[in-house]
């Protein structure tokens, strides 16, 4: 496996992805740096005008709901018709849906609208979307209980790859699940930490058909720049310009050396 995440990572750095971004007003400049250090190329385009040619002509489709309103919904639904059409991949983040309850029946349409490659949420969004009590503190997480369980849930429920984070990731099929143990505590002290890793969880995905690997690559290598990066700052200010840092300078031997992941099957 970690084969073909090396494969996953060069072919990013190599083809440049173009990369459609919907994504929040707070973590719209986190999400185009971050993206521009880990070697693809992000354009965010949000107007419903614009977003359905726009994503014709792009390599992966990032949707993040965290502050929608009926414009950027407009957008969503023109984009994701498009990547249907145009068989672009689709990165769903659904951020907040645990605590705004519209937000999980915007989901479940996005979900029959278009094919969608890859739904990642923290542990609370992934449990509140496949049905379960969550406890969540608005877009924030408190829950790791019954995680993985709804992981898979969701993934057989939807037939697409699930994606949760948490202290531990998990990233199912439903049929199987790969669990990633990387990662560092300081991420829940910036903002958007997960939005940034939908942005580069499309930019694998822009490269790679196999969705697990698109994901485990994405999830590695931004849990492995934020565990470099703390070597170098534990306070949440300087984390964050030296994990941008860290995500230019990942490679494959910086992988290959820190990965701590396992596959179970379900
Ligand atoms: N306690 C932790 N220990 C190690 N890594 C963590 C921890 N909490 C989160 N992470 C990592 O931080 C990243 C973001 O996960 P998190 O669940 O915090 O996302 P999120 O709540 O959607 O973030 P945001 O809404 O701020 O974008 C993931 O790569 C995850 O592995
Ligand atoms: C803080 C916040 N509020 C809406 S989206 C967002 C970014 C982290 O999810
Ligand atoms: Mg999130």
């Amino acid at each position: 496996m970690i084969d073909e995440v090396v494969k996953v990572l060069n072919d990013v750095k190599r083809k440049m992805p173009l990369i459609h971004v919907i994504t929040n007003y707070v973590v719209m400049n986190d999400n185009a740096n971050a993206l521009l250090s880990f070697g693809a190329s992000p354009a965010m385009v949000m107007s419903p005008e614009e977003a359905y040619d726009f994503t014709a002509i792009s390599n992966a489709l990032y949707v993040n709901i965290g502050s929608i309103n009926n414009e950027i919904k407009q957008a969503i639904i023109n984009s994701v018709s498009s990547a249907s059409v145009h068989k672009i991949p689709v990165i769903l983040d659904p951020v907040g849906c645990a605590a705004i309850k519209s937000r999980i029946d915007f989901v479940k349409m996005l979900l029959k609208l278009g094919s969608i490659s890859i739904i990642k949420g923290n542990g609370g969004e992934i449990k509140a979307l496949s049905g379960e009590n969550a406890n969540v503190k608005g877009v924030d997480s408190l829950d790791d209980n019954g995680v993985m369980e709804a992981c898979i849930k969701l993934a057989q429920k939807t037939n697409t790859v699930v994606v949760s984070t948490g202290k531990e990731d998990y990233i199912s099929d439903g049929k199987k699940v790969v669990i990633v143990k990387n990662g560092t505590p300081l991420f829940t002290k910036i903002t958007g930490a997960g939005c940034t890793l939908g942005a580069i969880m499309s930019a694998t995905s822009a490269v790679s058909e196999d969705k697990i690997i698109a994901a485990l690559t994405a999830l590695l290598a931004v849990n492995i720049a934020g565990e470099l990066a703390e070597k170098e700052s534990k306070l949440p200010g300087t984390f964050r310009a030296k994990f941008i840092n860290n995500l230019y300078i990942i490679n494959p031997d910086i992988i290959k050396k820190h990965a701590k992941f396992e596959v179970l099957k379900v």
